[in-house]
């Protein structure tokens, strides 16, 4: 398996905070790759250490077959959280700029410029000054940017914040298409529906630490159902106090049916057996749990205070 990246035991701190601790990774060559982590976790760090914008106080790198990502940047595309865009150039001769500093001759970048614009509904814009753009446009311009030169490694950090739902349609459906050609992705996110729908891989990382570097099915099939959603056959039916049934914890009438939440640790196909003894029912299914489940449980056990909330 060829790696794109590989890191090993990666430290990095800004005075007493340390931000990263020990990171271990390796993103094989073609991967689509998310990175999870509540604010603060590490990701921008560990982002920017992979592209050579910040330096590691300890700890290895490999990017694309070099040891710095310095050696392969015509070969990299990148988003940063910040949005820097030039705010006093103009749309197209930005991304002329931006494209030429990667190695792509003068002449081809306008012709990719202006068919990347069309396809991000952009094609007005080449003309404008890029403050005149809403932050959304900026994003799509940036992730223009990123990846002009055709690059085959691709860092998106945050790429979906500010986004509204058309747009972030629109960018994970670039995003898999970059996949689909064989360039490498990695990107971090917030938004966990999103990394659910397009990860094959995901990294959580929490208080610097990575804490989940799983396939998503492997994460599913990990952290067990918990719930049981159930339809009765008879819809108005009261059903009583469901925690009588042993192995549920708590019940609740939602639109979508019955929720039944487990008892932490009870077998859920004993629970799914017992709860259909006593209740004529038309469908019940296994809740499995999502990302932001997973996210939540993992980023809180250290939190005792928002666990309260939650729970
Ligand atoms: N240049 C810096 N100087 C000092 N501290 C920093 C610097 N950059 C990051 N940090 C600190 O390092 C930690 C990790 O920050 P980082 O930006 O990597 O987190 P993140 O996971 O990307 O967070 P978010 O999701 O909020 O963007 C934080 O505590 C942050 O305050």
């Amino acid at each position: 398996m060829t790696l794109a990246i590989e890191l090993r035991g990666l430290n990095k701190s800004f005075g007493s905070k340390q931000a990263v601790r020990g990171l271990d990774l390796e993103v094989p060559q073609g991967a689509l790759y998310g990175i999870i982590g509540p604010n603060g976790a590490g990701k921008t760090t560990s982002l920017r250490m992979m592209l050579s914008i910040l330096f590691p106080d300890s700890g290895s790198i490999r990017v694309l077959g070099a040891d710095s990502a310095l050696k392969a940047k015509d070969r990299i595309g990148y988003l940063p959280e910040e949005r820097g865009v030039y705010r006093k150039m103009r749309v197209g001769d930005f991304l002329e700029h931006m494209a030429v500093l990667k190695g792509v001759p003068r002449n081809e970048a306008g012709k990719r410029i202006s068919d990347w614009l069309e396809r991000v509904g952009l094609a007005d814009v080449a003309k404008k000054k890029c403050e005149e753009l809403s932050k959304g446009m900026q994003q799509k311009v940036q992730f223009i940017a990123a990846v002009v030169h055709q690059p085959d490694l691709l860092i998106l950090d945050e790429p979906f914040s500010g986004l509204d739902p058309v747009n972030m349609r629109l960018l994970k459906s670039l995003i898999l298409e970059q996949h689909q050609r064989g360039v490498t992705v990695l990107f971090s996110t917030h938004v966990m529906p999103q990394a659910e729908q397009i990860c094959q891989h995901i990294i959580m990382i929490h208080q610097g630490q990575k804490v989940l570097d799983d396939p998503l099915e492997a994460i599913r099939r990990r952290y067990a159902p918990h719930a049981l959603l159930l339809h009765p056959i008879d819809d108005s039916a009261d059903g009583g106090d469901l925690t009588r049934i042993e192995g549920i914890r708590s019940s609740s009438k939602q639109e979508s049916g019955w929720r039944l939440e487990l008892e932490p640790g009870h077998a859920p196909a004993e629970a799914l057996r017992r709860v259909t003894q006593e209740i004529a029912t038309r469908r019940i299914e296994l809740l499995q749990p999502t990302l932001e489940d997973v996210f939540i449980s993992l980023a809180i056990k250290d939190a005792p205070a928002a666990q309260e909330v939650i729970a």
